[in-house]
Parts: structure tokens; sequence; C-alpha cells
């Protein structure tokens, strides 16, 4: 069931256009991520649907009611900010409790609420800590047991994590992930880490310049990025020049230093017509060929030009003969896999079916 239906939103802030005919639509119980470069709009989308910033045009609907003239308050969303705001001179029960000052509810439905809130995000029995004497992990599981206490429709938030350190980050996510599927309330995150945002999301919109860019699950915006900007973006990606020979079901393109390839229609995923081309290729579709080794695949010869070794992998930069810019490959670290040296003479295996052809 769609939840949430944003059509034709714009966005000015004096001259400046801060969101551009931005058209999504969320689902009931879904994890959406906005996701982009700083400065590209996310937090100005996020506040528009919070009711923060009014649209210049364009309509917000959440569960089927258009949100114009209705304030955050009114709304069924809750936000969760980045610098988590929490009261350091209240407990942490009090401080989840907050928002609750006002309902209509007896001091012992309270207190169960708070209750269950803590035990949700993990913190079963620190209600009577000080707040000040928490972790920053500890205060951004307190600020989300805030906003969950008012069981709102859709949890809004902004970078959540961002302050925490790589550790405790990724626990969380695994934390926010879990939560979420419990609650069941849809999620709509804000990120400029696209790990975080593959890691966690059902759905990411990619934004760039007030506008969105894709709009896809994690795998299909890893795998069939439709523009050369998108796959910039999400993950490390090579490029490559082309020419499209012929298009149809099959398309057949030349591509430099690999020769005259033939793709599938569905490795363009954005348009694509004859003439030149830019290809993208992943590093882990790419591998090297140690001595004696053989493969099905294609292969070219190659010189290491660079190593990177990160313990369970390495990255090689390799230089191919008509390639200008080496090509980034990794490969898994196994045990009896020796790590080549700069200067080495080598082969790598590649396919046709991991080209992305990316559009012009
Ligand atoms: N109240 C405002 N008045 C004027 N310009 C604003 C206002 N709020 C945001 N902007 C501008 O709108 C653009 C988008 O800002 P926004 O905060 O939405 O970006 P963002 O993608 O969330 O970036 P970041 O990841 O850095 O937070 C920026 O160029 C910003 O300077």
């Amino acid at each position: 069931m769609t939840l949430i239906q944003l059509s034709g939103v714009n966005k000015h802030f004096g001259d400046y256009h801060a969101l551009r005919d931005i058209d999504l639509e969320i689902q009931q119980g879904e994890f959406f991520s906005l996701l982009g470069p700083s400065g590209c709009g996310k937090t100005t989308l996020l506040r528009t649907i919070a009711g923060f910033e009014d649209v210049g045009s364009g309509s917000i609907r959440i569960d089927g009611r258009d949100m114009k003239g209705v304030g955050p308050n009114l709304r069924p969303t809750n936000m969760v900010f980045q610098s988590y705001a929490i009261f350091p001179h209240l407990s942490v029960a009090e401080n989840v409790g907050f928002g609750l000052r006002r309902a209509d509810m007896t001091r012992d439905e309270k207190t169960r609420a708070v209750g269950e809130a803590l035990e949700m995000v993990g913190l079963g029995g620190y209600g009577g800590r000080a707040a000040n004497a928490l972790s920053g992990g500890q205060r951004q599981r307190v600020a989300l047991a805030r906003a969950l206490i008012l069981k709102p429709k859709v949890l809004l938030l902004d970078e959540p994590l961002s302050a925490l350190d790589k550790k405790i980050r990724e626990q969380m996510q695994v934390e926010l992930i879990k939560l979420q599927r419990e609650v069941g309330i849809t999620f709509i995150l804000v990120t400029h880490d696209q790990e975080e945002a593959l890691v966690m999301s059902d759905r990411i919109a990619v934004m760039f310049d007030g506008g969105i860019g894709q709009m896809d699950d994690p795998e299909t915006l890893y795998r069939r990025p439709r523009s050369k900007r998108v796959a910039q973006f999400i993950g490390m990606m090579n490029f490559l020049d082309g020419e499209v020979a012929a298009t149809g079901t099959e398309i057949e393109v030349t591509v430099q230093g690999l020769g005259r390839c033939s793709v599938a229609a569905e490795q363009a995923p954005g348009a694509v017509a004859p003439g030149p081309v830019s290809i993208g290729i992943r590093p882990e579709t790419l591998s090297l060929l140690f001595e004696g080794e053989t493969t099905t695949r294609k292969e070219v010869a190659a010189v290491v030009d660079e190593v990177v070794y990160y313990g369970d992998m390495t990255y090689y930069d390799v230089r191919v003969d008509g390639i200008e810019k080496p090509l980034t490959l990794s490969m898994k670290n196994l045990i009896g896999r020796p790590v080549l040296d700069v200067g080495t003479q080598t082969r790598v295996a590649w396919d046709e079916r991991s080209l992305v052809l990316l559009g012009h």
C-alpha cells in the first residue's frame, strides 16, 4: 500500500532551485533512503515530508491525505535528527517519555510505554540512568526510543548514525534494520554514505542537484546504474570508452582495449543509441589469472601498476594496451595465492556480461 506520495514537488530558496520535480511513492513498511552528495537536497526533501518546509509547487500525500497546510506536529511523521538533542539533566526514562507529556494516558501507562520503547532499542533497564552518562550510540538509541514511543506511521531519520564511529555505526545499522522489521513502521533515511544506504534500504533514491537520478532497490542500483553519475556515486567503477554499432535485443559495441562485444539489452539500463558510449565495469567482475591458470572467460594481457593490500582483499591497478587509465580490480586473498608486485606481467579475465552501457 502506498503511504507517501510526492507529485511534481518543487522548492526554491530565493533563486536557488533546491528540489526539482520530485515524484516518488513510498510503500507502507518500506525502508527507503535518500542518498546523494552534500547539498543535493536530501534534508530539504525530508523536511518537506515532515512539514518543516513548504513546497513551492506539487503535492505531498501521506496515508491518503493531502498535507498542504498541515503542520509538522499534526502529520503522522516523527523525525530523528543527526544531532540527537536529548536533555542531559533528565534521566533516560524522562527523555523517552518527554513526547508523552501531553498524552491522555495514566502515569502507569506512560511508564509501561517508556519501558517498551527502551526494550525496543536495546536499552531495557537503563531508564534510571542520567542521560549525560551515556555513550554516543546509547544516546542515539534514546533519541530513537523517544521518536518510536509516539508510534508514528513514518519515522524520518536525518543522518542518525553519522556521528558514531565505524564499528558502532555498523552495529546500529543492523539493529535499525531489525527494529524496523519488528515495528513495521515506514523509515525514510537521509544519508550520504552509499554503503549505509545499500546495507539498510529496500529502495534508494539517488539525488543530484535537487532531482532524483535513479530510484531502485540496492542490487539494481549497483548492478544496473542508469547513468555514469549514478555509477560513479555507488561503489567503485572502471569507465571505458566504447562505440555502439547496433542496438536491439543484443547490442554490438566496440570497447576500448577489449575489442568487439555483444551485450544484452538489459546491460544498458539507460538509453543507448549507435555512436560513442561510456562503459562501466566493476572491479570485482575482473580477476587476475595466476601462473598456469586457465579460464573459460575472455582474457587480456596486463601489467600490475599499483597494489593496495587490505588483509582479506587486494586491490590492483593494471595497465592494459589500448586503455589510457589503469583498470582497478579486486581479488580475495586466499591461502597459497600470492600478492603480485608492481611491474608483474599478468592476464586479466573478464566477461561481456559484466559490462554496463552508461549512455553518452
Ligand atoms: N533555509 C535555507 N535557505 C537557503 N538555502 C537553503 C536552506 N536550506 C537548504 N538550503 C540549500 O539547499 C541545498 C540543499 O540543502 P540540503 O540541506 O537539503 O542538502 P543535503 O543533500 O541534505 O546536504 P548535506 O548532506 O550536506 O546535509 C543546499 O545548497 C543548501 O545550501
